[in-house]
């Protein structure tokens, strides 16, 4: 692989162009493929992506490029960086200019409606004989955009795949860790987006600290207890991925995720939440997803099933909460402990 090839990011969102920015930074060039090519040209004359990172500069081996074939025309890496609802067909767009081998790392957290398919199963099903990884983390974008420090994860089970990414995106203010629980580490990511959307909520109802911290924990539970029925290591939601990325977006009015929560807890209907945010908020399908899942396999998630009600059959929130406090108590952390250890 050598250094002056470039490298690929397909999504012209804020996560997109702040991670091909923190390579471009390093004097690497990076093509930064989006749809529009008139929009590829004014980001190239104004060095900024107005509607996404207003105020942030581009550096100048950043290009911007509507032209698919030449974005991943000799491509070291691809970054993938498209919504869960657009992703297979542009990696299927994609996946004639891509060679064998190929070093494909999608940042997408979310799941594909129906299939079920995370982001790197769709990889490996459109593109292969490609090497796939997940890059998962706490990591708002416009938060790196201002440079403040930070870490993520690469997860795969290719050696190359994560030597590269951590080469390529590793800078004073952002740290890679690596994984090779790819799964775990694209679970976590997924499924934090559904515990944000409550927070938010809670918050804009006014609830405490303590109902805070008890929801962020609990989601935690609930997260671990999913991924264990789904075959998952739950020890790697102890990391970044998992409740890293929980707290932060469980916390922060700069998660959208966290912000379609609050607007519907002002009373906002859910389209009139997602259309004033004006960006993806996966955790509003990821929630759909996930509920049905649930019921599928027969996974308690009393959690995902309060918060669907709330937003998708229009119960009352207080209503939903208070039925919650009154189930069945259980164990703490259960879903790690003995069948013989769990006392209720
Ligand atoms: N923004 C953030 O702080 C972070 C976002 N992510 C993940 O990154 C993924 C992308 O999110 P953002 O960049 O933040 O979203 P965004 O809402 O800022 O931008 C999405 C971009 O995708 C483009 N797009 C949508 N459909 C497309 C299609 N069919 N073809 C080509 N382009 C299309 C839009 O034009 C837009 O440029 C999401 O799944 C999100 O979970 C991950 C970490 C942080
Ligand atoms: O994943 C994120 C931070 O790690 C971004 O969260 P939102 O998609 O909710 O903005």
């Amino acid at each position: 692989m050598q250094s002056n090839q470039p490298i690929a990011v397909l999504g012209g969102g804020s996560f997109g162009s702040v991670i091909a920015n923190m390579m471009a930074e390093k004097n690497l060039p990076v093509r930064l493929w989006m749809r529009d090519q008139e929009k590829a040209d004014v980001l190239n004359s104004t060095r900024e992506n107005a509607r996404y990172l207003p105020g942030y500069s581009l550096a100048p081996s950043l290009e911007a490029t509507a032209d698919l074939a030449y974005a991943l025309e000799s491509a070291r890496l691809v970054f993938v960086s498209i919504p869960s609802s657009a992703f297979r067909s542009v990696v299927a767009e994609a996946a004639p200019f891509l060679r064998d081998g190929q070093l494909l790392v999608s940042t997408t957290k979310g799941i594909e409606a129906d299939t079920f398919c995370l982001m790197s199963d769709i990889l490996k099903q459109e593109v292969p004989n490609a090497k796939v990884g997940v890059l998962s983390g706490p990591n708002l974008a416009k938060e790196i955009a201002q440079r403040q420090l930070a870490a993520t994860v690469i997860a795969s089970e290719d050696e190359e795949v994560r030597a590269q990414v951590q080469a390529l995106l590793h800078s004073p203010y952002f740290r890679v860790y690596a994984s090779t629980d790819t799964y775990g580490v694209e679970l976590g990511g997924t499924l934090k987006n559904i515990y944000a959307i409550a927070a938010g909520l809670s918050a804009a109802l006014g609830m405490g600290e303590n109902t805070r911290s008890m929801l962020v924990t609990r989601s935690l539970a609930e997260m671990s207890r999913f991924a264990v029925s789904m075959g998952a290591n739950p020890m790697t939601f102890l990391g970044l991925a998992g409740v890293g990325d929980l707290i932060v977006t469980c916390m922060s009015p700069l998660s959208r995720n966290y912000r379609v929560g609050y607007a519907l807890g002002e009373g906002k209907s859910l389209d009139e939440a997602v259309s004033v945010l004006g960006e993806v908020a996966e955790g509003v399908n990821t929630l759909k997803q996930v509920r049905d899942k649930s019921i599928e396999k027969d996974i308690y998630m009393p959690l995902v099933c309060g918060l669907y009600d709330v937003v998708f059959k229009g119960l009352p929130v207080k209503e939903v909460a208070r039925n919650m406090m009154l189930n069945v108590q259980s164990t703490d952390v259960e879903f790690v402990l003995a069948r013989s250890e769990v006392v209720s």
